[in-house]
This record gives structure tokens, C-alpha cells and sequence, in this order.
């Protein structure tokens, strides 16, 4: 079986952050394995408390799992301060990790901070240039870019400004455009649209926008399933494609779960193969 690694933060309600990535990794068919940086009190309507872990802990369990069980690919989601990011750099090194895939994760949907302001330039220069792929949203790609993202066009834009600085691909995620009209493709039709730019060309990657208030850990579940399809081996495009039809399911299957943003159905597949 193929192994996969997230390195990220624990959300107690079980949405997103670690509990969402090893879901994820558990219904595409792969171990996943936990690296945690921080714990996050938190639910479907935000984010009460963070306490981020010692740095030395944090490389003790990469260690322990590279030592080990060597994944096949490594998430990195929420890493709370430019220690930690500096850490987990250091831990990929040491160990030689590969497919890494890394969610740049910056602020909660409810608008909490996740990764101190001052640690965005640990994120690009230590961190990113291990990366074999990065996964921003739009207000993190408007902060890696330096330009705001309001339309398709400036998702190209921006993807090209940041695919410049670091040898990896780029997935800028539209979901914060979508039912905007910014993203809407010519017969109209709302589409939660995705821009892959990979070995110099782009490619969009384009779903059914869900109308479906309960997207809590969206992003945190997209870039699990991108790690995992890299671990079974798929090319880059081929894992995005996939990770995206398993996200998409996963948001229309719907759970009605808690007094806020609530969590996606992990188990879509098996409620369908059911019926
Ligand atoms: N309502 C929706 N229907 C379909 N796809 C969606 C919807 N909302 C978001 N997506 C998709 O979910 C993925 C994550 O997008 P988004 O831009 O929301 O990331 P994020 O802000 O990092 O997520 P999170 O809310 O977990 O922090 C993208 O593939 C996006 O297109
Ligand atoms: C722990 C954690 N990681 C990532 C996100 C972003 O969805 C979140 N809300 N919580």
C-alpha cells in the first residue's frame, strides 16, 4: 500500500487540517501518517484557540515516521509560525522526502490567522523551493504574487509570478471566485474553477460549483487527494484531476453538521456504491 504523510494542524472538529487529510487519504486507498504543528480549537463557525508545538517535537515525528515507514508523499497544510516552517524544511531535507505537496495555508475561512504574518518569506524562500507542488487560494496567491486576483486572467498572471520563483507547479484555487461572475465560463454556467500551471503551460481544471454552504476544509482535502494520487503514482495533471473529482463529491454528497460551515462527506463513495 502506498504511504502519505501530512504535516499540518489538528482541527478538533474533525473538518479540516489533519483529520480532513488522513479522511481523504484513507478513501483513495493510501496510509496516511501524522506529522502534527499545531492544535487548533475549532468548529464549523471558527477558530477559538491555536497552540503550536515545539519545533523539536514536530521533526521527532517526521523523523520517527521517515525512520520507518518512508511515504510516498508528503501534504504540508497549516504551519503557524516561520520556526515551524523552517523545521519541517529542514526535516524534508534531512530525510530526502519527494512528491511534496504544499497548501500554503495562511488564514481560516473565518478569517483566523494560521500562519503568523511575518513567516510568508520563510514560506517562499526555505520552504516552497522543496516543493513539488503548491496550492494556494486566491487571497494566498494575491500574497505570494504581490497583485490582486479578481478575474481568470489575472489567475494566469498571478500562477506565472509565482511558478517564477521555485522550480514546482502552481494550482491557484478559484473557489473564493466562483459565484462571484468573475470565473463564469461563456454559456454562463457557474464553474468552481482551478488553474494548474505546470512545466511552463496551464491548464484549467473546472467542476460543478456545489451550491452548498458546507465547504469547511476544502482546501485541506484537495491537496490530501493530490498527495495520495502522486503517492499511487499518477503524473501531476492526472493527480489534480483526480483530487478535484474526489473534492467535488465529497462537497455534493453534503453532511449537515454542526451551526456553521460545516464539513464535507469523505465517504461519498461508499454511500453511492450503497444505494
Ligand atoms: N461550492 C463549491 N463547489 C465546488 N467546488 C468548490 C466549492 N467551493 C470550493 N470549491 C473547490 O474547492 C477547492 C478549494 O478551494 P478554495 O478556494 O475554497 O480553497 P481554500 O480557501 O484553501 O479552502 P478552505 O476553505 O479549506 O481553507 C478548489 O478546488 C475549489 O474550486
Ligand atoms: C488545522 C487547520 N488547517 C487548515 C485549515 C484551513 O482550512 C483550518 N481551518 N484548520
Amino acid at each position: 500500500m502506498k504511504t502519505v504523510l501530512t504535516i499540518a494542524g489538528s482541527d478538533s472538529s474533525g473538518g479540516a487540517g489533519i483529520q480532513a487529510d488522513l479522511k481523504t487519504m484513507t478513501e483513495l486507498g493510501t496510509f496516511g501518517m501524522s506529522a502534527i504543528t499545531a492544535i487548533t480549537a475549532q468548529n464549523t463557525c471558527g477558530v477559538n484557540a491555536v497552540l503550536a508545538l515545539p519545533c523539536d517535537m514536530i521533526s521527532a515525528q517526521i523523523d520517527a515516521v521517515c525512520d520507518d515507514i518512508f511515504p510516498d508523499a508528503v501534504k504540508i497544510g497549516m504551519l503557524a509560525n516561520s520556526q515551524i516552517v523552517e523545521c519541517v524544511a529542514a526535516s524534508i531535507k534531512k530525510n530526502a522526502m519527494k512528491n511534496i505537496v504544499l497548501d500554503p495555508v495562511m488564514v481560516s475561512t473565518s478569517g483566523h490567522r494560521l500562519l503568523d504574518d511575518d513567516a510568508s518569506d520563510a514560506l517562499i524562500n526555505v520552504l516552497m523551493p522543496l516543493a513539488d507542488i503548491i496550492t494556494p487560494n486566491i487571497p494566498e496567491a494575491e500574497c505570494l504574487a504581490g497583485m490582486k486576483i479578481a478575474s481568470k486572467a489575472d489567475m494566469i498572471k498571478a500562477a506565472g509570478i509565482i511558478a517564477g520563483s521555485f522550480d514546482g507547479a502552481v494550482l491557484i484555487k478559484g473557489g473564493h471566485l466562483a459565484n462571484t461572475g468573475a470565473n463564469c465560463i461563456e454559456d454562463s454556467t457557474n464553474v468552481a474553477a482551478d488553474l494548474l500551471y505546470h512545466g511552463g503551460q496551464t491548464q484549467w481544471f473546472e467542476a460543478e460549483f456545489v451550491d452548498n454552504p458546507n465547504t469547511h476544509g476544502t482546501g485541506c482535502t484537495l491537496s490530501s487527494a493530490i498527495a495520495s494520487e502522486l503517492a499511487k503514482g499518477a503524473d501531476m495533471p492526472e493527480a489534480v484531476r483526480k483530487a478535484k473529482a474526489y473534492l467535488t463529491g465529497a462537497i455534493k454528497a453534503g453532511l449537515n453538521l454542526g451551526k456553521g460551515r460545516g464539513p464535507l462527506n469523505h465517504a461519498w463513495q461508499n454511500t453511492i456504491s450503497d444505494c
